[in-house]
């Protein structure tokens, strides 16, 4: 296939247009798509995280809807007051804190000293319930001691927060009322809930999320909401949270699969895949169109005209491409119409080039032509051939007499005469000079051209063309015979001298006469 052909050079470009296409696809993947699946990735990690913080700070306002239930209790007013004093024993119980879920409680005196410790110890899990931090209660005094600067100057609120020193807690303080929650306040309650295994089981039970606390460290604080993708199955989203000021700051931390972004991001290869491959599917599909439809027809039409070159026998378009309805039939036709009209004009042309215009006979030249095929023909079949030429007598006078008109109407007339007499295959008659003829007869013996020659003569007599200027008084012809025998080799011109040399002694003997070469010229 040639660097010019349309097919190769439809190929080159369906190619390119094809890895274009699908380079765009590329650049599309990796500029818009895979940025955009990695933008949502990160805003469902951050929804994810947003849950999860909702769900601990449902538990967190819990447990100061609770811490508040016991600070707004007459019972607890008036225990602060040192009036109730049954008041620890009949309400606190490990089996309650246990089913409470609380850690241990604080009752802080307004002084901000402890009144009463009562709950579990974190650390050794023994049950203890004594007044201030101190014996089997001094595990509480850390604590106690963290929360003493809230107590004091928060006197008049309810809070809850999340702590991570030692451990993860969650703390709520709340001033102790009636439980009209008239005052004064009679100190603070604070209730400590473990956010241990167990609470994070419970969370993660409810979100489907798991849940890590540490301390924040500056360059977390410095990040906030931060997403890592350490591999392909696991993300990490990270964000300090809401801290009381003066604490440690506290960094949520969960961990999330991956699937939803690869899943995603396969179905976005598997569209790009079917893109592609539909691609090549309509390019194929094209460059088969393009074929069938175009370029195979034009290599018929090409292949036609090379055969025309190169041999001119009246070949004909090929018909499925003249039967064609499209832009080609139609070339196609244009074609063969114009191919048929140069046809045409070019045999008139050859035509016109081999005969003669008045008479019809052949010129010269076909003679000459035909006289050499006739030569060699004969030479080849070893068979005898003979040459008429044939001169009108007194033609000057007939012309002198009747114009010269006349002289072309009597030309047509032995023109027709000789042709309807040497019609045979291989026979030509034609016409060599102004009133002389020449006639071809391949296969005649001196003998049978004689005979022919003679019935010629004849009839060209019977005519009866009247030729005021003759002896005979019509017009008459005479005829010399040049042959050849089988034996013979004889050029075209020594044929022509030799039935010229017997015209010549016809034309001495009187006129109206046949002579045959090497024989005696009778009347
Ligand atoms: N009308 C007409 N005359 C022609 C044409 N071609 C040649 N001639 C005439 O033919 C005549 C030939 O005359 P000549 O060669 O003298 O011979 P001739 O008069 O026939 O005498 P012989 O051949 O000896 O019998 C000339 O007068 C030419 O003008 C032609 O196409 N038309």
């Amino acid at each position: 296939m040639s660097l010019s052909s349309l097919r190769l050079r439809f190929l080159l470009a369906l190619t390119a247009l094809c890895l274009a296409a699908m380079g765009a696809l590329g650049l599309i993947a990796h500029f818009i798509i895979h940025p955009a699946l990695l933008e949502e990735e990160r805003m469902l990690a951050k929804a994810e995280l947003d849950r999860l913080e909702r769900t601990m700070d449902s538990d967190r306002l819990a447990l100061l809807a609770m811490v508040k239930d016991w600070a707004t209790w007459d019972d607890t007013y008036n225990f602060m007051q040192g009036k109730h004093t049954s008041y620890t024993k009949s309400n606190f119980s490990r089996i309650m804190f246990e089913d409470m879920n609380y850690q241990f409680m604080l009752f802080f005196a307004t002084d901000g000293s402890i009144q009463w410790t009562a709950g579990i110890d974190p650390v050794s899990d023994a049950y203890a319930s004594c007044p201030g931090t101190v014996g089997a209660c001094a595990w509480a005094e850390n604590t106690a001691k963290r929360l003493r600067p809230l107590v004091r100057y928060r006197p008049d609120e309810g809070m809850a927060y999340m702590d991570i020193t030692p451990q993860p807690v969650f703390i709520a303080l709340y001033p102790i009322l009636r439980t009209d929650e008239s005052g004064p306040p009679q100190g603070w309650l604070a209730q400590i809930r473990l956010l241990d295994e167990k609470w994070q089981a419970h969370v993660e039970n409810q979100t489907g999320l798991p849940v890590v606390l540490r301390s924040a460290s500056q360059e977390d604080l410095r990040q906030g909401l931060r997403l890592d993708r350490p591999n392909d199955h696991l993300m990490t989203i990270s964000r300090p949270i809401t801290r009381v000021p003066g604490s440690e700051s506290l960094l949520l931390q969960s961990h999330l699969p991956r699937k939803d972004f690869f899943t995603q991001l396969a179905t976005f290869r598997y569209a790009q895949f079917w893109t592609a491959g539909l691609l090549l599917a309509v390019i194929a599909i094209v460059l088969i169109l393009l074929e069938s439809m175009v370029l195979r027809p034009l290599r018929q039409f090409a292949t036609f005209t090379q055969r025309l070159q190169t041999r001119d026998d009246n070949l004909p378009l090929p018909n499925g491409l003249l039967k064609r309805r499209d832009e080609l039939g139609t070339l196609a036709r244009e074609f063969q119409q114009l191919l048929e009209f140069q046809r045409r004009q070019t045999s008139s042309l050859v035509e016109l080039s081999h005969h003669d215009p008045l008479t019809g006979l052949a010129n010269r030249r076909l003679f000459d032509q035909r006289l050499e095929e006739a030569l060699n023909l004969t030479q080849r079949r070893s068979q005898p051939m003979a040459l008429l030429m044939v001169d009108i007598d007194c033609f000057k006078a007939y012309n002198d007499h009747l114009g010269h008109p006349a002289g072309d109407v009597c030309l047509k007339a032995i023109a027709d005469t000789m042709q309807s007499q040497f019609s045979q295959p291989l026979q030509l008659v034609a016409r060599t000079g102004g009133e002389e003829f020449s006639i071809i007869l391949p296969g005649s013996s001196a003998t049978l051209a004689n005979r022919l020659a003679n019935s010629l003569r004849l009839a060209i007599e019977t005519l009866g063309l009247p030729h005021p200027a003759c002896e005979a008084g019509s017009v008459t012809v005479s005829i010399g015979i040049g042959h050849i025998t089988p034996e013979q080799s004889r050029s075209a011109q020594e044929l022509i001298d030799a039935a010229d040399a017997a015209l010549y002694a016809a034309k001495q003997a009187g006129r109206n006469r046949v002579s045959t070469e090497g024989e005696q010229v009778t009347s």
